[in-house]
């Protein structure tokens, strides 16, 4: 299993450390556009191996495309990151340049690959890439609803004062401030419905947090964040190497599944070694389907100011 990591920054070095960690995949190839930084950042990171016991061959290129040729999996994570008080959609003038070049050349020498998209305004670099590539729906994944789940799942622990591994939810629609849509009537404790435990205050609270989760970690850190984005994408590249057929909230381009159709955007989906194998389908309140109908709307309009 050779996996590909493009963007040897924060958040792609991140990746490249858990699925190492994980010992799962035989080699992992980082590339960056800076010279030497993913050389460096591979050696770090195989300086790991003995102290931390994986086998997994880290490898570094600087913008030589040719030694990622034939990986099964390409994350792209190039691109920049916010800054304290911008959104997410402000970065796609000069992310949308990278993401387009990068997909083409991984492409050229992975034409079988699956790629996972988790630069920024992702929905939209998600949609880019296969208005790029032409590689089928299911080879073309998202990465924001398993990270926006993960936080979630803490804000309704804190809220609950129960331990993480008490609590299940999901977080779905678009991955941005006011986009994402936690779903408050599936998120259950040891399979109560947290409601019973949660007054709609409260519940709405922890939902609100959810939604501001990236921008919270930016104001504090001056940049965005990158364990748990790392650990996310790490969590979906496992599911499809492994053939695991986990449930993850991802983007993936919709043919009428939700209503929606001609963009891509958070919703449940089956992983597994073909990628993403079904979309699932799940009841949503009223509100949540107003929520989602908002949410797909943002993404349209973000999606509008590429350059096809
Ligand atoms: N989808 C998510 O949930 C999620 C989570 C966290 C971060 N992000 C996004 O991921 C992206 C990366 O964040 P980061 O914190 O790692 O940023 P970073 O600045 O630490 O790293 C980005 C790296 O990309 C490299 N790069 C730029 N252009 C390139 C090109 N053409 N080819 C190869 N490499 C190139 C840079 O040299 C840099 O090393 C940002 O757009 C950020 O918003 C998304
Ligand atoms: O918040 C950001 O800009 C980065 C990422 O999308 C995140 O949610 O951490």
């Amino acid at each position: 299993m050779k996996v590909t990591v493009v963007g040897a920054g924060a958040v792609g070095a991140s990746c490249a450390e858990y699925i190492a960690i994980k010992n799962f995949a035989s080699e992992v190839v980082i590339l960056d556009i800076k010279e030497g930084y993913a050389e460096g950042k591979a050696m770090d990171l195989m300086q790991c191996a003995s102290l931390n016991g994986f086998d997994t061959k880290i490898t570094g290129s600087t913008n030589d495309y040719s030694k990622t040729a034939n990986s099964d999996i390409c994350v792209i994570t190039s691109g920049i990151p916010r800054k304290p008080g911008m959104t997410r959609e402000e970065l796609i003038g000069i992310n949308a340049g990278i993401v387009k070049s990068v997909s083409s050349s991984l492409v050229e020498h992975s034409p079988n690959t699956i790629i996972i998209v988790v630069s920024n305004p992702m929905d939209t670099m998600t949609y880019l890439v296969h208005k790029t590539t032409g590689l089928a729906k299911h080879r073309i994944i998202g990465m924001g609803g398993a990270l926006d789940s993960a936080r979630f799942k803490y804000r309704l622990a804190e809220a609950l004062e129960a331990p993480i591994s008490d609590v299940d939810g999901m977080v779905i629609g678009g991955h941005s401030d006011k986009g994402m849509v936690p779903l408050t009537s599936h998120a259950t404790r040891n399979s109560i419905k947290v409601s019973e435990f949660l007054s709609e205050e409260r519940l709405n609270q922890v939902a609100e947090d959810t939604k501001v989760g990236g921008a919270t970690l930016t104001k504090l850190l001056g940049t965005s964040a990158w364990y748990a984005p790392g650990a996310a994408v790490s969590g979906l590249v496992q599911a499809i190497a492994c053939d695991q057929k986990k449930i993850f909230p991802c983007s993936t381009l919709l043919n009428g599944e939700y209503g929606l159709s001609d963009l891509c955007i958070g919703v449940p989906v089956v992983l597994g070694r073909k990628g993403i194998e079904k979309i699932v389908d799940i009841p949503l309140s009223d509100a949540e389907k107003e929520h989602m109908k908002a949410s797909a709307e943002g993404v349209k309009k973000t999606n509008d100011l590429l350059e096809l």
